[in-house]
């Protein structure tokens, strides 16, 4: 883990569209205040008025995968500064849904743009962030990966909700965004908790509490089944 001093918590989920990681963040933030820690819950592209602007643009607008990579890190730029360092600072648990992982997942893997110019972008916008040192990036200490088979995903999305840009993208898109964040992951494997999410939901949650306990982010619940 990276060190974000003062007892901060930087938390993602990620996966493709449909992968089910909104249904559990309810449970992730009680499970948290549960044991006393004041939770931040926010979201990529997102998270301030400025970044939500640029979100319903990223997610509405048809543009080439550079604007796009510069609009979600300049999203992430005012997230950061506005919401994240702040709440690391006061010693919260930042809870988001979705990260850079998405941008090289989404922009690298699944729209072919330039990873080089994704790192290059990465590290103007996190590299010494949240009083860490300049040589290194703020990421986040874990990384909640719902991996799940694009066509499951399809299935489960298709009449769920209006698709948005990205959601209406063909299954081999999601095949490629799913390659990106399995690369993504290898790269950085004790950043990420991998999770099984073609399981049934509780079994899905059960597989999430289990790994944030086994690495000390959650304690155990008391009484629960072992
Ligand atoms: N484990 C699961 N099994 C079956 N369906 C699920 C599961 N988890 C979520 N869903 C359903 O799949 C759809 C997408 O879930 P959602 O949590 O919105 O995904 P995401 O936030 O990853 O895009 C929703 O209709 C949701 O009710
Ligand atoms: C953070 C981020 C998200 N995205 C995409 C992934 C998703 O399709 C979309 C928004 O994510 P999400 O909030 O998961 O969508 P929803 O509200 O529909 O559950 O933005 C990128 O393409 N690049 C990024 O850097």
């Amino acid at each position: 883990m990276s060190s974000i001093s003062n007892g901060g918590l930087f938390l993602t989920l990620e996966g493709i569209d449909g992968a089910g990681k909104s249904s559990h963040l309810d449970a992730l933030e009680a499970r948290f205040k549960a044991q006393g820690r004041t939770v931040v819950r926010t979201r990529e592209p997102g998270g301030t008025p400025l970044a939500e602007t640029l979100r319903g643009l990223v997610l509405e607008q048809p543009m080439n995968p550079l604007t796009e990579s510069l609009l979600v890190f300049a999203a992430r730029c005012d997230h950061i500064a506005q919401v994240i360092e702040p709440a690391l600072a006061r010693g919260e648990v930042v809870l988001c849904d979705r990260f850079t992982d998405a941008t090289f997942a989404y922009q690298g893997a699944g729209r072919g743009f330039d990873t080089a110019v994704l790192a290059t972008l990465e590290q103007w916008v996190q590299a010494g962030r949240a009083g860490l040192p300049a040589s290194q990036l703020l990421q986040p200490q874990v990384t909640v990966w719902f991996d799940l088979a694009p066509e499951i995903a399809a299935q489960r999305l298709a009449g769920a909700r209006v698709p948005d840009k990205f959601e209406a993208q063909p299954v081999e898109f999601f095949r490629r965004v799913a390659q990106g964040y399995a690369a993504r992951a290898a790269a950085d494997a004790s950043r990420f908790v991998r999770i099984d999410a073609s399981q049934a939901r509780d079994q899905v949650w059960q597989q999430i509490d289990t790994a944030l306990v086994a690495r000390g982010v959650l304690s155990p619940v008391q009484g629960a089944a072992r």
